[in-house]
Formats: C-alpha cells, structure tokens, sequence
C-alpha cells in the first residue's frame, strides 16, 4: 500500500483525485504523479499534473494538438526529468532515474512513430526487450558457455510466446521492416511487454490504422492488461478506442488538466467539450 489511501468508490481529497476501479482499490497504484510539472524555456509545457493510475487499469490521455500528452510521457520514462513534483512506480519514487532505471523498475513504453530495428528479425526486435532481463554475464556470452545458450534458449521460447499475443509466432524470421504497418505497431508493443513492464504506456497505438485493425487492437490492449494483469495509460485521439476500453481518462489542454472521470463523465463534461471533442467534431 502505498503512503496515499484510497477510498472506495469516492474521490478522494489528494491532489490526485484519485477514483481507481473497484478490483484496483486495495492494491498499490502503478502509477502516482504528484504536481508533476516541467518547464522549457519559460513555456509550462506540463503543469500540476496529478494523477493516479490503479494497478490494473486500462487509463486513457488526450487532448489537443500540444496539449502536452507525449511530454508526461517523456517526463515518465525519465527521457525528461521533471522541473517540478514527484512520479511514484508501484509505490516507489522515481527521482533521478534513468530511463533504462525506470524500465527495470516496471515501466515501458511505445512510440508515435514506429522505431523497431528494422534491419532485424522480428524475433530479434523482441529479445531486444528481453536484454534488461539477461542473468548471463558477458564474458558467459562471449565465451558461448552453456549457461549462455541456455538463456539464448530461454529467451527464444520466450519471445515466441509473447509474439503469439498478436499471432506473429509465424513472422518471427521475417525482417521487422517488411511487415506491413500494423503489423509493425504489434511488434512494438510486444517488445515493449518483453521488458516485463507493470506499467505499459501506448503513444497513439491505433494511428494509421484501419478501423477493423483498431477494432482488434482494443481487443488486444484488454487481452494483454487480463493476461498480464498489468496497467495501461493511452495517448490516443481514435475516440471510439478511448471511449471503449479506458476506465479512467484524463484531459489535458494547455498543459493542465481540465477532467478526469470514466468515459461517460468526459463525454458530457462541456470543457471537455469546448477545449476538444467539440472541436474535433468540426474537423
Ligand atoms: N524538448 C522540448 N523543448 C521545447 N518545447 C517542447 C519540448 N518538448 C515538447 N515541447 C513543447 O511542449 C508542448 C507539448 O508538446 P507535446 O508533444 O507533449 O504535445 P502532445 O499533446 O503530445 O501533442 P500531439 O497530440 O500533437 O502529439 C508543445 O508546445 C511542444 O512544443
């Protein structure tokens, strides 16, 4: 438990405002953000962001243009370290980590714009994210032992199986860079999920994608939180995936956040409203 109580069902007086689903309740938060803030330049580019994602949660972030979403991103996976407030992991503060220090630490990550190794196998792009877990030394690897190959043997099995997730068992020889796009976009993920996350963040996982694909990526986003029983936070701006598989959301305009509540609570909140999805409607 961590040191912020939840109350169940209830918001509750923290800055994070914190209402995590019912099976969440009792359980430490994968993620706390606590006045998170940072600055470049003079431009708040995120400000007294708080928020409370529960051990389980699919959450989802959005906003406009701008608005800040791949900065908390940034500022999460310690590519940015923050200017202000506090980021705890499973209870853990993550101050002056690195980014290869939060990853072990539980957290990871996929990009807007697809970057696998696209010169490498499929298979290859996978152990990638299993390289933070290797328990052979180097010297084991150089020298080929036998503890060498059995972990090149682990690894193997292990790659196959998160690559199954997605049905891509049978593309695991393939170049990565020869799979068509959405295809690509699994790949990231499962190298994500290979680096044994507790906290998977998704940037725009369904953008270039045809509905039916975004169709069965949702229903691929659900699996892996039931299979791995870990939390998911979104940057999406596909509203009908937002509004479908996330349990809590948060707006953020201009840095700040201007909602958080289910799906139905931001469908209906008028500055939501006025600051987004009116907007998006007009386009
Ligand atoms: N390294 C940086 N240096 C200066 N300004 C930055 C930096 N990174 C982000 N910003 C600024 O911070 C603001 C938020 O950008 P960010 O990319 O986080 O928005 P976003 O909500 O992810 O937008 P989009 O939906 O277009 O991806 C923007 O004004 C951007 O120009």
């Amino acid at each position: 438990m961590s040191k912020f109580e939840f109350e169940k069902g209830k918001m509750v007086p923290y800055p994070s405002r914190a209402i995590v689903p019912d099976r969440d309740v009792n359980e430490t938060p994968a993620l706390e953000c606590i006045h998170l803030g940072i600055e470049f330049g003079g431009l708040k580019a995120v400000d007294d962001f708080n928020l409370t994602i529960g051990k389980t949660e699919i959450a989802g972030l959005i906003g406009p243009n701008g608005a800040g979403k791949t900065t908390v991103f940034n500022l999460l996976t310690k590519v940015y370290q923050p200017t202000n407030g506090t980021i705890l992991l499973n209870g853990q503060d993550t101050s002056g980590k690195t980014v290869s220090q939060v990853n072990r630490m539980g957290i990871a990550r996929t990009f807007q714009n697809i970057r696998l190794f696209s010169s490498m196998t499929v298979e290859d792009n996978v152990k990638v994210g299993l390289h933070n877990q290797e328990k052979y030394t180097g010297l084991e690897g150089v020298l080929r032992l036998p503890s060498y190959w059995k972990h090149e043997k682990q690894a193997h099995e292990r790659a196959m199986e998160l690559l199954s997730i997605f049905d891509m068992e049978k593309h695991a020889n393939d170049q990565a860079g020869s799979l068509p796009y959405g295809a690509q976009r699994r790949l990231e993920i499962v190298r994500a999920l290979a680096t044994n996350p507790s906290l998977l963040l998704l940037d725009e996982p369904a953008a270039g994608m045809n509905p039916s694909e975004t169709a069965e990526l949702m229903e691929n986003i659900v699996k892996i939180r039931d299979t791995f029983g870990i939390a998911i936070m979104l940057i999406e701006h596909d509203m009908s995936l937002v509004m479908n598989i996330c349990e809590g959301i948060c707006v953020l305009s201009f840095g700040k956040v201007i909602a958080k509540g289910t799906a139905e609570e931001i469908q209906n909140n008028e500055t939501v409203i006025e600051a987004y999805l009116g907007k998006k409607k007009e386009a």
